[in-house]
């Protein structure tokens, strides 16, 4: 699996060039430039040239750059992919994925960049499995907003079981998983309850779609100075074990086994990797 930082994904209307150049200044782990539903049917054709110039331009930094095209289904979706296939950037993210067959058409359109998807229709949830098995794929998105409005729910725990279920498919398959968006972007406690829930769940970082909701989420995905100091005596306390002799060690008054200490291990290799990235 991709081990770079993907606390946070912020999505960037790919229309707006106040909006993609304030991004170039942003802490942002990804950067999903959008074409499909931040940008109103009448400006798309022209945010494929606005958004191919911001990228050459650059600026962006080490961040992942990640672009979401139109369906393939829809009129613009064949320009936006052989418009992304020359564009500076790292992925492209297809929307409304339902099997992999809609990753296969893409895949043909664009040889050389990594595949992810946006799971947000029931059918793409029950094919979640074969979806991140596809061996293009690398990253899944959810979109709740589409999933609410397909399931008719009308509140996120309604839909636990399908975010449980890609988690489930992307684990086994071993590609990042992000949580879908917060959409009261003015309510900083609601972000942050959500954000908890997501990485307690397991989800490697949440998607946002708004600035000021950078710095709450990369301090939920990102491990905090406890989880630090907890990973470091843990592997202390556990070499010391094996030293002796023992397969087991305790900290803080509960076991730890080598399957800790790999948790433990990754704990810190992800706050390098973060520290990196914020030095860079
Ligand atoms: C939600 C917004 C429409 C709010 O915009 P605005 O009123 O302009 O916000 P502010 O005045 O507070 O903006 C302050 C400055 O920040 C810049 N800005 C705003 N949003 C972004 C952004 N997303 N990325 C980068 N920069 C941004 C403004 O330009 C201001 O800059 P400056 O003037 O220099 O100070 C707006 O935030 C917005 O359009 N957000 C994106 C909405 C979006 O992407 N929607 C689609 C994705 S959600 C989705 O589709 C999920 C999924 O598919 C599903 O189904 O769930
Ligand atoms: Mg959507």
């Amino acid at each position: 699996m991709d081990t770079r930082p993907a606390r946070s994904a912020l999505y960037i209307p790919g229309s707006k060039d106040r909006a993609l150049d304030k991004a170039r200044g942003l802490p942002v782990d990804i950067i999903l430039f959008d074409l499909e539903d931040a940008v109103s049917p009448d400006a798309k054709v022209e945010a494929r040239a606005t958004l191919a110039a911001a990228l050459s331009a650059g600026g962006y930094g080490p961040r992942q750059k990640i672009v979401r095209i139109n369906g393939l289904d829809t009129e613009w979706g064949h320009d936006d992919a052989a418009a992304v296939a020359a564009m500076d950037c790292d992925a492209v993210l297809l929307p409304k994925v339902n099997s992999p067959a809609d990753l296969d058409a893409l895949a043909e359109m664009i040889p050389d960049l990594p595949i992810w998807a946006m799971m947000e229709t029931p059918l793409g949830i029950l094919n979640a499995a074969s979806i991140a098995a596809h061996p293009r794929l690398k990253g899944f998105v959810m979109g709740t907003n589409d999933l609410a409005k397909d399931l008719t729910a009308r509140s996120r725990p309604a839909m636990t079981a399908a975010l449980q279920h890609c988690l489930l498919a992307a684990r086994a398959h071993g590609v990042v998983a992000l949580d879908g968006v917060y959409n009261a972007f003015k309510d900083d406690d609601g972000l942050a309850i959500e954000c908890a829930e997501g990485r307690d769940m397991g989800f490697d970082g949440k998607t946002l779609i708004h600035p000021a909701q950078v710095a709450i989420c990369n301090a939920a995905f990102g491990p905090s100075d406890e989880d630090i100091a907890l990973a470091t005596r843990q592997i202390a306390a556990f070499e010391a074990a094996e030293a002796e002799g023992q397969g087991v060690a305790v900290v803080d008054g509960k076991i730890v086994e080598n399957l800790h200490i790999v948790t433990a291990r990754a704990t810190l290799a992800k706050a390098a990797a973060i520290a990196t990235l914020e030095k860079s």
